[in-house]
């Protein structure tokens, strides 16, 4: 090993006994119970019903209490404790206007802290004690200790805890203790969180995911098409950007353009108000509990418009200059009758309907007006210097990626590319072919290229996160066509299928999942691969747990627009030392409602694998970088301290 590293090394370790001790405390890691690995997916802005899911451990919380306090407490009671953990704030209001008088609230404090420092201990025991301390309320950890590892059962240390407690009482610290042991409890129920694509698009608070996602203590992500199609415009991209203003717009969602990241809509509105009028297929799709008035509502319809035609108009010049994304079907401009109104698609002409041409230049379709040009120019700029989206993107390609392996399992949010014969489909780019894993790194190779130059705006990395969006071969999108146009002009519903890579549909079998992980250099018997993105229509009595195991999809909708084609609010996943278990989660609607509620069924666990023997930290992803540590530790040992 290089003698500089370990001279350097032996700065920090700087004795025997130092290095002694290190490793000596990796190697107890090792044999610890492997931590909770929870996935979630598709959560499509759709904050308090994420919220809902990582307060609750997807079930976790709740079957720990369960664990403990089976035989001691009634349901209620255990439901109860169980929205106190979830919602500590809210639920300790609601608790204590019951109480009549300060006696019995302090008795219910003493028994309640008493309940909580029980579960705490139950839920932390796979863990080391300094990773303990870390996830403890920091003004409390000294007392939280205290009472935690009180293993002497004599009366004179019972006395000392319960004077402990009444001291937190009567110093009016109880509140806050209860409520750092609530977020406590919280975390160590999960050790580690995936989130496997779209967090953006269609629900109203991304951002406040993204934040809470920055704030968690151990993430990772597998960029969604929706993602991408942030990061896209967030890199120059500007018919990513008219995307992501258009399905705002769509789902009445300007806000988040606006108010959240401060990108001004105003000389898109002008525009918007200069060219266009009411239009049904514009209409925003209003969620129930907002009221648009008819003035919002037709301001929205007609920005709506605006961007979608500079949209359509900003995609011919890519398909054009790229001719291998092998799009030249979707130059759907230059494919009008302006005057008889309609459309040759795939050979056969359809009627248009809901148009809205009037900038459109017939001998030039993809010509963009003077106007519009200078709206994306401004948006654009808009977008690339909000501070909060910096931030937000940042993170997202910090923590991102376009697929990641991990404890032996495959995740990605859409798909790996195949033809009919279950072969790796092979995409051809500036003459060089790529299939299966290497299409994906490569594709990830121009993401991060293109981020890393947000000045260009029209060369081949930035085109290329536009075709992660919508391209046949893209593995976030995985459908022949995105069919936008045809869905806002065309009546008739041939049009708007979008024909599916056969990977959907050859993922039910077996071999075919084996194939892939083996593609991955993953284990084809003991992996798994956990997909996102296409919602699983429970209703119809799709089952979400295919390929006998082997492949995982876990997109039930978080997206509410989608939960009457699913049927569900989502599924997720938990992955622990004794195997994988599905979540499949009913609707949430308010945390109100759960507040007000003592019945916590909100979700139905599906064993998919059960571990033979218990899983360890050695055996993971985590236990490798320690192993190499030690073994780094022990090189130092030998280099300064064994002569
Ligand atoms: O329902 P909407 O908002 O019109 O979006 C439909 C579009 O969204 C997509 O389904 C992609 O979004 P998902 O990744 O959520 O499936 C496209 O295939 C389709 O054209
Ligand atoms: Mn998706």
């Amino acid at each position: 090993m290089n003698e500089k590293f370990l001279d350097l090394l032996a700065q920090k370790y700087d004795s025997a006994e130092k290095v002694a001790t290190e490793i000596i405390n990796l190697e107890a890691i090792l044999n610890l119970p492997k931590g909770t690995e929870h996935f979630v997916s598709d959560l499509h802005g759709e904050y308090q019903a994420f919220q809902h899911v990582l307060r609750n451990g997807s079930g976790n919380v709740i079957e720990k209490i369960n664990d403990l306090f089976q035989d001691t407490l009634s349901e209620n009671e255990r439901n109860e404790f169980a929205t106190l953990i979830y919602y500590p704030e809210e639920k300790l209001k609601l608790i204590k206007s019951h109480f009549g008088n300060e006696l019995e609230l302090n008795q219910w404090y003493t028994e309640i802290i008493e309940r909580m420092i029980k579960l705490i201990s139950y839920a932390s025991s796979k863990y080391t004690r300094s990773k303990l301390r870390k996830a403890l309320p920091k003004p409390f950890v000294y007392i939280i200790e205290e009472l935690l590892y009180k293993k002497d059962d004599s009366t004179n240390k019972d006395d000392y805890y319960s004077k402990i407690v009444q001291q937190i009482i009567s110093l009016a610290q109880a509140d806050q203790l209860i409520i750092g042991l609530a977020y406590t409890t919280q975390r160590l129920v999960v050790d580690h969180l995936h989130v496997v694509g779209d967090i953006y698009d269609r629900g109203p608070e991304p951002d406040k995911i993204i934040d809470t996602l920055i704030d968690y203590h151990s993430v990772d992500i597998q960029w969604g098409n929706h993602d991408v199609l942030w990061l896209g415009a967030f890199a120059g991209s500007k018919v990513c950007l008219a995307n992501i203003i258009r399905i705002c717009a769509r789902y009445d969602n300007l806000d988040i353009i606006e108010d959240v990241y401060g990108i001004n809509l105003r000389p898109l509105l002008n525009l918007a108000e200069k060219y266009y009028e009411d239009n049904p297929a514009f209409r925003p799709k209003v969620q129930s509990e907002k009221k648009l008035s008819d003035y919002e509502q037709l301001q929205i319809t007609k920005i709506h418009q605006a961007i979608a035609m500079i949209q359509f108009k900003l995609e011919i010049p890519i398909i054009k200059r790229r001719p291998y994304f092998n799009m030249s079907e979707r130059r759907l401009l230059e494919k009008i009758d302006y005057e008889k109104k309609e459309i040759t698609i795939h050979g056969k002409t359809y009627p248009l309907e809901n148009s809205c041409f009037a900038t459109v230049n017939p001998m030039q379709p993809d010509r963009l007006l003077e106007e519009e040009q200078q709206v994306i120019e401004k948006l654009l700029f808009s977008v690339q210097h909000s501070e909060k989206l910096a931030r937000h993107m940042n993170f997202l390609m910090k923590k991102g990626s376009l697929y990641l392996k991990y404890n032996g399992n495959l995740l990605i949010h859409g798909c790996i590319p195949l033809d009919e014969e279950g072969n790796m489909e092979k995409m051809t780019i500036e003459n060089k072919t790529y299939g299966g894993r290497e299409l994906l790194d490569t594709f990830e190779s121009y993401l991060r290229y293109a981020f890393e130059h947000p000045e260009m705006t029209d060369d081949l990395a930035t085109d290329m996160v536009w075709y992660l969006w919508t391209g046949e071969y893209s593995s976030l999108f995985g459908k022949r066509e995105m069919t936008t146009f045809e869905r806002y002009f065309i009546k008739e519903k041939e049009t708007h299928k979008e024909g599916k890579n056969p990977y959907y549909y050859l993922r039910e079998k077996e071999e075919i999942c084996q194939k892939i992980l083996a593609e991955f250099d993953l284990h084809p018997e003991q992996g798994h691969i956990i997909n996102g993105h296409t919602p699983v229509k429970e209703i119809d009595g799709e089952n979400p747990i295919k390929a006998n195991g082997r492949m995982l999809v876990i997109d039930g909708g978080f997206s509410k627009p989608y939960q009457s084609v699913t049927g569900i609010a989502g599924y997720t996943l938990l992955y622990n030392s004794y195997g994988m278990q599905l979540v499949a989660h009913k609707q949430f609607h308010s945390k109100e409602d759960v507040l007000g509620d003592t019945t916590d069924v909100l979700s139905v666990k599906r064993l998919v694998d059960k571990e033979l023997v218990r899983k360890k930290v050695r055996e993971t992803n985590i236990g490798k970088e320690i192993l190499q540590e030690i073994s780094i530790l022990n090189s130092l040992r030998e280099y300064r301290y064994m002569n």
